[in-house]
């Protein structure tokens, strides 16, 4: 980077570019060093903000959680992020570095400067199916590379894959953010954590163990929302007269039919894929390796 040079947007190689300069020149990541652009939004796990790395020129997603917690937990959590250091994957959103001010910590993310895919399809309406093919694909070699790499299935709750979790560049790179990495992290914000557990798969809302494949269900559930351009459940949201509160809705999941894309402007192919992601027994439902064979 040049002085005075503009602000480095979104490419995929910023962050071993920041790597590189931070291990050159000894730069750590500190408050002082950011100036805000702009607010990005608050999700389910903290608020994010475009940020510009001052001495890189580089520009961030800093997504700061608010955290009450023993100074062991803090220490605990940090170097638990250290993991994210190691998640190279063109599917996964780059990691800059972590840093504590007070109670929160902020995680440095690389920008995507498209945006997550809820604020896609609500302001695109529907989003084509090249384009959720593109995704599936996405999604499915991220949690693939998480859980081959560096043994990380998406912990307890929330559910990770979800609209809002996946992020989408100009360049048309498409990335999940937010997975599970830090135990402690997840377990400091699970009593804090609000919001949508109607991206979980039906066993999961049932207490079951933990399966890998709840992710493949909360995927599928994730496509259809982006295809109609609303959540799935319940099916046919003109027939009522109030919304479904967010009991009814988990009942619903556990005892109901799966959500299905019946919509004939979908291929056959994409439809069966989604079928097979919203099978409701897990032991039935497809793993990633074989959704990746079907998708081809
Ligand atoms: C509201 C939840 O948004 C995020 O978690 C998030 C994370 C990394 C990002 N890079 N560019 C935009 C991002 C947004």
């Amino acid at each position: 980077y040049k002085e005075g040079a503009p602000p480095i947007e979104s490419t995929t190689n910023n962050v071993e570019e920041f790597l590189r300069l931070s291990a050159e020149k000894g730069i750590d990541l500190k408050e002082t060093d950011f100036q805000r652009l702009l607010d990005l939004g608050s999700g389910s796990s903290g608020v994010v903000t475009k940020v510009l790395h001052r001495p890189t020129k580089l520009v961030m997603a800093r997504k700061i959680i608010h955290l009450e917690m023993k100074p062991t937990v803090r220490m605990q959590i940090l170097q638990e992020l250290r993991i994210l250091h190691k998640c190279k994957s063109p599917y996964i959103v780059g990691f800059y570095g972590a840093f504590l001010t007070g109670n929160e910590i902020n995680i440095c993310l690389e920008y995507m400067d498209a945006g997550s895919l809820d604020y896609i399809y609500k302001a695109s309406g529907r989003i084509p199916e090249p384009v959720l093919g593109k995704i599936g694909f996405a999604v499915l070699e991220g949690l693939l590379y998480l859980r081959e790499a560096h043994k990380i299935i998406h912990r307890v709750e929330p559910p990770y894959v979800k609209p809002s979790n996946i992020l989408m560049n100009m360049n048309g790179d498409i990335k999940i953010c937010d997975f599970g990495v830090s135990g402690e992290l997840i377990n400091s914000m699970a009593n804090s954590f609000v919001g949508t557990r109607s991206y979980m798969a039906p066993e999961r809302l049932e207490g079951d163990n933990y399966s890998v494949q709840s992710d493949v269900w909360s995927l599928g559930i994730s496509l259809i929302e982006m295809a109609l351009g609303r959540f799935p459940i319940p099916p046919e949201e003109g027939k009522r007269s109030t919304p479904m509160a967010i009991f009814e809705l988990l009942g619903y999941i556990v005892n109901g039919p799966p959500p299905k894309l019946s919509d004939p402007s979908f291929s056959v192919e994409f439809r069966d894929f989604i079928d097979n992601c919203m099978i409701k027994n897990p032991q039935l439902r497809p793993g990633l390796k074989k959704l990746l064979l079907v998708g081809h």
